[in-house]
């Protein structure tokens, strides 16, 4: 049997940072968010369902879906964020299980699924154990704010959108605090490894 790690977090409080950590120590990593970009590609059934609901004036003049522009909309809106979950949430899970059913058939002893949402989601009984990438609200704010060139309002709006990381990180099995260097998140994950005897 595979161990499977629900690995989660907040936005940009360092999924990805970890994940990466993760792919260099060899393991399969699943993520998410990068099925859900998948699913969203011109012509797929996702896209097709998002333009009928939310029209063509969500697309870029190449009829790619403007993600800057949708994100405006789901961010400030949240009947209209439900809608796009329920567009796009079954199609990446079918992709999700999918990708992982072949890690394991290829006899990989440990897989990683990076879900932003695993909470939001409910969907924690598809993993044996969740590791919760935390920081505090601050440096989270600040952090989303210079990665993506938010102000404020618009970071704000998306952590909104997601349960409040204290809440993730007190139903984790293992939390690594993200607020120091790389380096110490680094150690932090090689520990909880260990004792989860993947390392
Ligand atoms: C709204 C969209 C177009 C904005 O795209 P953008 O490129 O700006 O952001 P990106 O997709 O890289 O997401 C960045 C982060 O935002 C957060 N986030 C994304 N979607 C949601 C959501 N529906 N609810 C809460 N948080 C979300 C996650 O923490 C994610 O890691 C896009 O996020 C999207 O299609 N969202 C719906 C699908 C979804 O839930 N994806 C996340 C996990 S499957
Ligand atoms: N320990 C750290 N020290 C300084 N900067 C960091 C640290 N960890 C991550 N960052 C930076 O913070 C930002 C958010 O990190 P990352 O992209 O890994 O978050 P994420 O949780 O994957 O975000 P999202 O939910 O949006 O996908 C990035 O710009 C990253 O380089």
């Amino acid at each position: 049997m595979a161990l499977i790690i629900g690995l989660t977090g907040g936005i940009a409080s360092g999924k990805s940072t970890v994940a990466r950590m993760l792919f260099e120590l060899g393991l399969p990593v699943i993520d998410a968010d990068q099925i859900a970009r998948e699913v969203v590609e011109v012509g797929e059934e996702a896209y097709l369902q998002i333009v009928e609901k939310f029209g063509e004036e969500i697309l870029q003049e190449n009829k790619t879906i403007d993600r800057a522009k949708l994100g405006a909309v789901v961010f400030n809106d949240e009947e209209k964020r439900k809608l796009l979950n329920s567009i796009v949430h079954p199609a990446v899970r079918k992709k999700m299980l999918e990708q992982k059913e072949q890690y394991v058939k290829k006899g990989e002893k440990t897989i990683v699924l990076d879900i932003p949402l695993l909470f939001e989601s409910n969907l924690t009984h598809l993993v044996d154990k969740v590791v919760v990438v935390y920081v505090d609200d601050d440096i989270q704010l600040e952090r989303l704010m210079a990665r993506n060139g938010f102000s404020k309002e618009e970071a704000e709006a998306r952590i909104k959108a997601q349960m409040p990381l204290k809440e993730k990180a007190a139903k984790a099995d293992a939390v690594i605090n993200n607020n120091g260097t790389i380096e110490q998140t680094k150690e932090q994950l090689l520990t909880i490894l260990k004792q989860w005897d993947v390392l």
